[in-house]
């Protein structure tokens, strides 16, 4: 019987494994009988799952609008402008302004853009307003002289607002879309002129629980009022509002609508997806997948409850599949240290792409693998004659590059309890170039280990600089170890052997250590035999540190002494003298105690 089966024998006589029946949950005795499931739509030939997203959206920035209407202490004119020149430099084209009608803060903001000239040609204001005429009438008064301005008119559509809201016929409810719509229209004729490119956008807010026919039937009659055509679009916008179903059943719902609408190739299909149910940016995705041209959001997500689609999520989802976002996002920490300016929120830690510690790992399988995947992209991209920043990016755990987005590589790897001697090794390399080789990786990360099982807590690339350098390379200031190199060497060949001479102080009495071998190395070991040190090289390993005439070289030996297996460190311009203090470090530590 071989060992294996025997094992298996053995196992097969243990009680039963685990089995999903053996795991017992309890009811939690919640009220969750209260709550009526969202359902299904009947579209077995839907189309969106097979699709992929392979070119950017329209965006929509809607931070000034609806990030700012639900934040404590809504922008001043000041945190405003600063947010608009933003938006404006990361290449958002068209931007939601405010609500002008709400009163004189947004009023006054939107005719401070136009009136000091902050708009850029290409660039759209929009405005939102509910649809009654006197707010109607004061958002359009608030575009005058805009060069490419959109009026958003919206009113709820969906069974639950009809009825508490209001308490109205589903064509009291499409009354209050056509009049809304046509006092726009009534409006911008009369009061704006015609130096102002308009634009009109419709949204049936609460579209994710409008009955389909329905809200199909309010965007056809607002067409109807509008007469989208050639040169002539216009923007529905279907928004989840309060995100209440799986993203895939917007996305039918996206589909649903994009197949039936009339004038479909005049219509820019709008997203609006809130994040109730923490899928915002996965009902925004699928929706692109289902047909939606453009896509309404926020930095970072600001918005009303949760919040609102998280704009530079999508985008960076984008970039990371090798798609342009059309939005620069190339210094994340600006982008995000205005957000927090303007909005007095915090990006969370771990918020996707920008927090402190996305692009951070202190797991020693994560870290391991991280340092291999900067080797090999270091090497493959040498290989094939490219720098690595241009690259094609590969390093597992790190879905992009940090520095596309202006972080270093510094926070990458930090160490803790839980890493392992990967992250060690990469931070050794990354911050000081030393490469240590794999047996020697082992064994510093077992001191470190030893410290932070002993402190508990994060070790910093400072704390691992200091314990790699009082454990392995002795300094002028921390000049520990029995045995130290001095003054001058010669080496001599004769017959095919090496005679090393070389000044030292051991137990500090200056002596001249001389030995012979087939080599430095041997040599040496041969002198220290001489006052009774009994080393052995095990194994061997030196590279540049840096380049020019000025070079330094590490070299790093395993010796046994006097039975210990340990290793050394040494770093010198002189490769030869390098090595000689590997040994020297690697019998001090022998005899450190
Ligand atoms: C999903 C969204 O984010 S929608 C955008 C929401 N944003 C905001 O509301 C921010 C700015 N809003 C405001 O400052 C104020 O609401 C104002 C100034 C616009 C209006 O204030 P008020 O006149 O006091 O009305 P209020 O906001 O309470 O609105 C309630 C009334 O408007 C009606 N209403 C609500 N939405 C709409 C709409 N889209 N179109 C027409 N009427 C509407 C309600 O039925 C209600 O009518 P009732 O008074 O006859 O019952
Ligand atoms: C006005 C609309 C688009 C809105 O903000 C929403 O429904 O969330």
């Amino acid at each position: 019987m071989t060992e294996q089966s025997s094992i298996a024998r053995a196992f097969n006589d243990r009680p039963t494994p685990i089995t999903a029946a053996s795991v017992q949950q309890k009811p939690s005795g919640m009220p969750f009988e209260r709550y009526v499931p969202f359902g299904t739509i009947d579209l077995p030939d839907r189309t969106w799952p097979s699709k992929m997203i392979t070119q950017a959206p329209r965006w929509l920035s809607t931070d000034l609008r609806d990030g700012n209407q639900a934040l404590i202490d809504p922008m001043s004119p000041a945190r405003k402008r600063k947010m608009f020149d933003l938006l404006v430099r990361l290449g958002y084209k068209e931007i939601e302004v405010g609500f002008p009608s709400s009163g004189a803060t947004d009023f006054e903001f939107v005719r401070s853009l136009i009136n000091e000239g902050a708009i850029p040609e290409d660039v759209t204001i929009s405005v939102l307003t509910q649809a009654r005429e006197d707010l109607i009438e004061r958002t359009v008064e608030s575009l005058v002289g805009a060069p490419r301005a959109t009026v958003h008119l919206y009113n709820a559509t969906s069974p639950l607002f009809r009825r508490v809201v209001f308490k109205g016929s589903k064509d009291d409810i499409k009354g209050i879309a056509v009049d809304g719509t046509r006092l726009v229209m009534e409006y911008a004729e009369k009061i704006l002129r015609d130096d102002t490119v308009f634009g009109y956008e419709y949204s049936p807010e609460i579209f994710i629980d409008t009955e389909l026919d329905f809200a199909l039937e309010v965007c056809e009659a607002v067409m109807d009022v509008w007469q989208p055509g050639e040169g002539r679009e216009i923007i529905l916008n279907l928004p989840t509002t309060v995100e209440r179903s799986t993203p895939n059943v917007y996305a039918d719902k996206i589909e649903w609508m994009s197949r039936n609408l009339s004038r479909r190739e005049f219509i820019a299909l709008s997203t609006h997806p809130h994040n109730d149910r923490g899928t915002g940016v996965a009902s925004a995705e699928l929706a692109i997948m289902a047909g939606a041209d453009r896509v309404e959001g926020c930095l970072f997500g600001q918005g009303e409850r949760t919040g609102n689609l998280d704009l530079v999520n999508v985008g960076m989802n984008l970039f990371s599949q090798g798609v342009d976002p059309m939005i620069d996002f190339s210094d994340i920490d600006e982008i995000r240290r205005t957000y927090e300016y303007c909005n007095q929120m915090v990006v969370p830690e771990r918020h996707p792409y920008a927090g402190d510690l996305v692009y951070t790992s202190f797991s020693g399988s994560h870290q391991d693998a991280i340092k291999k995947g900067f080797d090999a992209l270091e090497a493959d991209a040498a290989a094939a004659g490219v720098p690595v920043g241009e690259y094609t990016w590969g390093v597992p755990y790190l879905p992009i590059d940090p520095k596309d987005v202006g972080r270093s590589y510094e926070a990458v790897i930090r160490v803790n309890s839980q890493s392992g001697k990967g992250g060690i090794a990469y931070v050794l390399k990354n911050d000081h170039k030393l490469d240590l080789p794999r047996r020697m990786q082992i064994e510093f990360s077992r001191i470190i280990q030893a410290k932070t099982d002993a402190e508990g807590g994060e070790v910093t690339p400072a704390d691992i600089w200091a314990v790699f350098q009082d454990e392995y390379l002795p300094t002028k200031d921390n000049p520990w170890g029995r045995i130290a190199l001095s003054g001058s060497r010669s080496l001599t060949t004769e017959d095919g052997r090496d005679a090393l001479s070389t000044e030292a102080v051991v137990d500090g009495v200056p002596v001249t250590l001389t030995g012979t071998g087939n080599g430095p190395v041997s040599a040496f070991g041969d002198a220290l035999a001489r006052i009774g040190v009994d080393v052995r090289v095990l194994d061997y390993a030196e590279h540049a540190l840096s380049e020019g005439g000025d070079a330094q070289a590490a070299a790093y030996v395993e010796c046994a002494v006097d039975g210990k297996v340990l290793w050394g460190v040494g770093i010198d311009g002189n490769t030869v003298l390098a090595s000689l203090k590997a040994m020297v470090s690697a019998v001090n530590r022998a005899q450190r105690g």
